[in-house]
């Protein structure tokens, strides 16, 4: 059937000669998975923008999250220090959001010297109908937390496809909880015994064994069942755990969200 479809195709053979309809199919679908990641990329950027317009004011302290959509967040920044002439500091969320404010020139401060943050623009991983957020896969969930709990108002920067009712709805990988090593098992096991569902731990990609975050800790990613969830409740319960640093479960932080849509619309969703 492969033959008779494609003509004694010699993909498989080694041979050079490729079939001109299997190459115009393997080109169609780059093509097409191409626009889908330039719309989704847009999508960051107009919402990015926007956030940093309405948000982001002369004299203040702003904290820098982490993730892609972040990168934007950034470039809009340091283009408005240069061509407003704002005077910002910058708290950064990780190693990623650290480079990122020293690339753009922008000033770099920390938390013993600016404790008290205005304005928190970060990325997520899933919003849902009553902002609660899943942050985390990017795995810098502990210090974006903690910038976003110093922050007057934490804004959410994100693309329509983390744009949910309820959590897990868009977002599979699961709620991100990072971890003392030690602890991994028994904190595993005690999440699934309570809540159901199971946790895996993280593994790198670019490096054998598990994902160390910017803290040298790992990350379980807890893939819940679905049901309705008191999601305060179960935040609260997790933290309890000894050996749990963090989880990437934001409940009553965000005081915004900005989801950018593929027609380079941008929809709001307030607290
Ligand atoms: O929580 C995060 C990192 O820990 C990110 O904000 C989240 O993963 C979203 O990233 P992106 O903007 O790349 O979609």
């Amino acid at each position: 059937m492969f033959q008779r479809f494609f003509g004694t195709v010699s993909l498989f053979s080694g041979s050079r000669s490729i079939n001109p309809l299997l190459s115009s199919i393997v080109a169609s679908r780059a093509s097409s998975s191409a626009a889908a990641k330039m719309s989704l990329d847009l999508a960051k950027k107009i919402a990015a923008f926007k956030a940093v317009d309405e948000y982001v004011r002369d004299n203040t302290v702003v904290g820098v999250g982490s993730g892609s959509t972040v990168v934007y967040a950034v470039q809009r920044l340091a283009e408005r220090v240069k061509t407003e002439g704002l005077k910002l500091v910058c708290i950064p969320t990780s190693f990623q959001a650290r480079q990122l404010i020293i690339e753009s020139g922008l000033v770099l401060g920390d938390l013993e010297q600016h404790p008290k943050i205005h304005c928190a623009i970060d990325g997520a991983d899933e919003v849902d109908a009553d902002m609660v957020l899943i942050k985390g896969g990017g795995g810098c969930l502990l210090q974006e937390k903690i910038v976003a709990s110093c922050a007057d108002q934490l804004v959410v920067i994100a693309d329509y496809t983390k744009n949910s009712k309820k959590l897990g709805e868009q977002y599979k990988k699961g709620i991100p909880i990072e971890v003392v090593p030690m602890a991994y098992v028994p904190i595993r096991n005690k999440v699934a015994a309570k809540y159901g569902g199971s946790l895996k731990l993280r593994m790198a990609v670019a490096k054998a064994g598990p994902v160390v975050t910017d803290n040298g800790n790992f990350i379980l990613d807890w893939h819940f069942p679905e049901e309705k969830f008191d999601w305060d409740v179960v935040n609260r319960d997790i933290m309890m755990i000894p050996g749990v640093v963090e989880t990437g479960l934001f409940v009553k932080m965000a005081t915004k969200a900005y989801f950018g849509l593929a027609d380079g619309s941008v929809t709001e969703r307030s607290a």
